[in-house]
């Protein structure tokens, strides 16, 4: 907005100059060239190009003061450009009175983006509210410079200053006539009034500085020329560029700098943790601004000293190293010191993340994707530790540089200086253009990568099949494809940054030239000394290169730091369960009773689980959990492993209920092994040993070889030192069960629940680890008939709910629900023996 405003307020002053020296084309040639530069800056200050396009083609088809009028702005969807019916001619000719909907159904918007959509009114109420503000600014701008004519005796003689006083004078005339405006007060109203508040004057001392001593405007209030051009141009540029305000709920665009003082302040919060790093990191960042600012003005120095005879003296030369070697040294060290620091903030960040998630209950784990959880640790905690070292490193540094260089340069020369600035404006529209091109573009590669790294992903997957159906070479096309598109859009990112850096180097040029050019003069006339030029020029150089380094910084420092905002959203969340338990009994009798149990999982309230399931599980007994799919057998166990809490009612432990258990004494005595248990990396040994310092190995055999998983462990070569590789995957499911099975009897568990993890042939392995000692109680579930025969006693849940508990051989004379489960398949009406397989895999799947 400030650029939109200056630079319209600006051409306004140009063209008030010249028609003080009346040359009134320019006035025209100003006014247009200000149509075009305030496209540009429309054109950056929303980061589309397509923007731009659209106005050209509206400035082409009809009458300029039209252009707010036909400027529809859409919200834009997935941050994709434009769609490409905006400039389309036809579009063009919708009438604009139509309305949002039919607009947006031209431009292939959904009805609920046509609600968001921004839509003119007809064209005459565009520009009548459009036109409200210039004209209070003028009006209140009359009303001032009258009220001023008394004080022009006071104010005249004092120049420029006076001409600045004026200014402030003005200012606020300006400021409460725009507040006349609310509740309609346009969002650009206050920069408006400063803009043409402060124009004249400024440009009043860009005359004065710049040309001859003396020259430069008057008083505001002596030449009302100025007035009539300054308003004119900040009028038109007014009506021109006024768009209608923004309603709620339009998503930001990408373009955008994300907006997040909340997670900037936390980041910094994360960074004061580290105190002493940081300070030493700023330290040595002063003492290399100290250095490398000194440099040239001791460079200077010694010129000035050689030309003026006084010839090159030790001590000079000695300046010159001594600023040099300071400002070596303590780049270096300050370097260092924020990559520490980046290191430290990763590993205190990542630390508290993963600390905090492992808290987190099931259903936040089960609403959040594993690869959004995984791309916070390796892509959002490296950015946001990266944020605060990179931008202190770059943006202070830079900061500092500039300030000093600054004011060192204005100093030396403020003419010099003056015209030298010109650069960072017109940097700043450079490389806003080249930036909102930049994102556009990065988008567009960032989904070509991702498309081409599916293909290899799926082509990979699915090998087999591309093999049987000989398809290689449509696979390769369609790689070639994908690598084609991106190799463009690579081309043309690359051809941008050469097109941006070639202007970005003719405008450098240029202003050098200018500088070169009125520097002669000033020498010409002994305003400076070679020495101050050189001096000058040297920081000349400098600071468009820290200036740079600031418009890219503090994007990026703001952006990094925006990239926590899920980090700190985990890390405030709370987990709803207790695991606050206290009780450690020394024994525990292993007795497990469900008391009016209800549970429903948190994603489907809907639908309850258990209902008021109500059963025991005694000690010194194996019983079995039986139903048929879907009944809740898996839930109850998840319910006595405390992976979630009951709605209603309670699961009590030896009369005890679970929450006041001490959480890891509770999982030490209630261990599941399931169809498909999960093996780490690392060899069998490791494995079974899990999580115990030391174990004899006279126990370690005889949990292996209860678990019948001895004999296959001395057969392997390496014997219990063998790798079983990732997850497992060098075992058989088979021999990984086995395993688990002693890494669970090794730790002779109060409770063993055993979630299909019995085969046919495995029966009476339960009652012999009970009878053996090696776990105080078995809860097995298991669709196998004869596993659940073996039981001492059994469950049976049907839809959440107990029908039936008794011993196996007193549940088949019942002639109920288990024998319809042993015989017919249960309330899903299959045969049992045809289900068994499909119910493997769709138990553990689901699990
Ligand atoms: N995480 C979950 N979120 C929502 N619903 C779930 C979840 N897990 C299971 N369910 C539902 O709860 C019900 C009981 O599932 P559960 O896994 O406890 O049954 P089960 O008796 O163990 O079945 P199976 O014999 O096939 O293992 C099913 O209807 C299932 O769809």
């Amino acid at each position: 907005e400030l650029c939109r405003f200056c630079v319209c307020s600006w051409a306004g002053a140009a063209a008030g100059g010249s028609v003080q020296e009346g040359v009134a084309p320019v006035v025209i040639v100003a006014l247009n060239l200000e149509c075009f530069v305030l496209l540009a800056g429309v054109w950056f200050s929303r980061g589309r190009s397509g923007h731009l396009r659209c106005m050209i083609q509206h400035f082409r088809e009809s009458p300029w003061l039209q252009v707010p009028v036909c400027c529809v702005r859409c919200p834009v969807v997935h941050g994709m450009f434009w769609p490409a019916q905006m400039y389309d001619p036809a579009f063009l000719s919708v009438p604009m009175a139509a309305g949002p909907s039919v607009l947006c159904q031209a431009v292939g918007h959904s009805p609920g983006a046509a609600q968001r959509a921004l839509v003119c009114t007809g064209p005459t109420m565009a520009l009548l509210s459009a036109g409200l503000l210039p004209a209070v600014l003028l009006a209140a701008d009359a009303l001032a410079l009258v009220l001023l004519v008394p004080l022009v005796p006071l104010l005249a003689p004092l120049g420029l200053v006076g001409v600045w006083l004026e200014a402030a004078l003005r200012l606020p005339v300006l400021a409460v006539a725009t507040r006349l405006l609310a509740p309609r007060r346009p969002s650009g109203a206050t920069a408006a009034a400063v803009t043409v508040a402060t124009t004249p004057a400024v440009f009043g001392t860009f005359q004065h500085l710049l040309g001859q001593p003396g020259a430069g405007l008057g008083l505001l209030a002596t030449a009302p020329a100025w007035l009539g051009v300054t308003h004119a141009a900040a009028t038109l540029a007014l009506l021109a560029w006024t768009t209608p305000p923004v309603p709620g709920n339009v998503p930001e665009t990408p373009g955008d700098v994300p907006k997040a003082p909340g997670t900037v302040w936390r980041t910094l919060a994360l960074t004061w943790e580290e105190w002493k790093v940081l300070g030493a990191a700023l330290l040595c960042l002063v003492l290399a601004v100290v250095g490398e600012t000194s440099g040239p003005y001791v460079t200077g120095k010694v010129l000035d000293a050689i030309g003026s005879g006084d010839g090159l003296t030790t001590g000079a030369v000695g300046m010159v190293a001594a600023a040099g070697a300071t400002s070596v040294l303590f780049s270096g060290c300050r370097g260092s010191f924020f990559m520490l620091l980046k290191a430290r903030l990763h590993k205190n960040l990542s630390l508290r993340l993963f600390s905090h998630l492992v808290h987190q209950d099931l259903d936040f784990f089960q609403g959040t994707p594993a690869a959004e959880l995984s791309a916070q640790f390796s892509l959002e905690v490296p950015r946001v530790c990266m944020s605060v070292p990179m931008g202190a490193n770059q943006l202070l540094r830079s900061l500092v540089m500039s300030l000093v260089v600054g004011t060192f340069m204005v100093g030396l020369a403020p003419g010099l200086a003056l015209l030298a600035f010109l650069e960072v404006p017109f940097g700043i529209a450079i490389h806003r253009i080249q930036s909102a091109r930049k994102q556009a573009l990065q988008q567009s590669m960032m989904e070509a990568s991702a498309r081409t790294a599916a293909g290899v992903q799926e082509s990979v997957a699915a090998i087999e099949t591309i093999r049987i159906f000989s398809a290689e070479k449509e696979e390769e096309e369609q790689h070639r494809c994908n690598l084609a598109k991106e190799l463009k859009l690579k081309e043309q990112m690359e051809l941008e940054l050469a097109f941006f850096t070639l202007a970005h180097r003719m405008l450098q040029l240029f202003i050098r030239v200018l500088v070169l050019f009125r520097s002669h003069q000033q020498l010409r006339d002994s305003y400076i000394t070679p020495g101050v030029l050189v001096t000058f020029l040297l920081y000349q150089d400098r600071i468009g290169s820290h200036v740079q380094v600031l418009l890219h910084g503090f994007n990026a420092f703001l952006t990094n730091a925006a990239a926590g905002q899920k980090i700190w959203e985990y890390l405030d969340r709370k987990p709803t369960g207790n695991l606050g338990g206290t009780r450690e009994p020394p024994e525990l009798q292993g007795h497990v009773t469900f008391q009016k149990v209800s549970f429903t999982y948190p994603g489907n309230p809907e639908h309850p689980v258990l209902k008021d399931v109500t059963f025991e599980v005694r000690s010194g007994e194996v019983t079995a959990l039986a139903g048929p799919n879907g009944s809740g057998k898996s839930t109850a166990i998840a319910l006595l492993e405390r992976l979630w809490d009951p709605g209603s009612g309670t699961v009590l432990l030896d009369g005890i209920p679970l929450p006041e258990y001490e959480h890891q004494y509770l999982h030490r005595k209630v261990v599941l092994v399931e169809q498909d248990p999960l093996l780490f990396s690392g060899t069998i040994r490791e494995n079974v040993m899990l999580g115990l310092d030391h174990c004899k190995e006279s126990e370690l055999q005889e949990a292996a070889t209860a678990a019948g998983a001895m004999d296959f462990i001395q057969g392997l070569e390496q014997g219990w030192d063998t790798e079983v590789g990732e997850h497992g995957g060098r075992l058989a499911a088979g021999e990984r069960r086995r395993v688990a099975l002693a890494r669970a009897l090794l730790r002779r568990p109060a409770v063993l629940i055993l979630d299909e993890a019995l085969d046919d042939g495995d029966e009476g392995a339960a009652q012999r680890w009970v009878r053996a000692g090696l776990a105080q109680t078995v809860l097995v579930v298991s669709h196998r008939p004869r596993v659940l025969d073996a039981a001492d006693r059994l469950v049976v849940l049907e839809h959440g709910a107990v029908v039936e508990t008794g011993t196996p051989a007193e549940l088949r004379e019942h002639c109920g629900a288990y024998s319809r489960l042993l015989l017919g398949g249960g309330s899903t009406g299959q045969p049992e023996a045809s289900r068994m397989g499909s119910e493997k895999g769709a138990a553990s799947g689901r699990r």
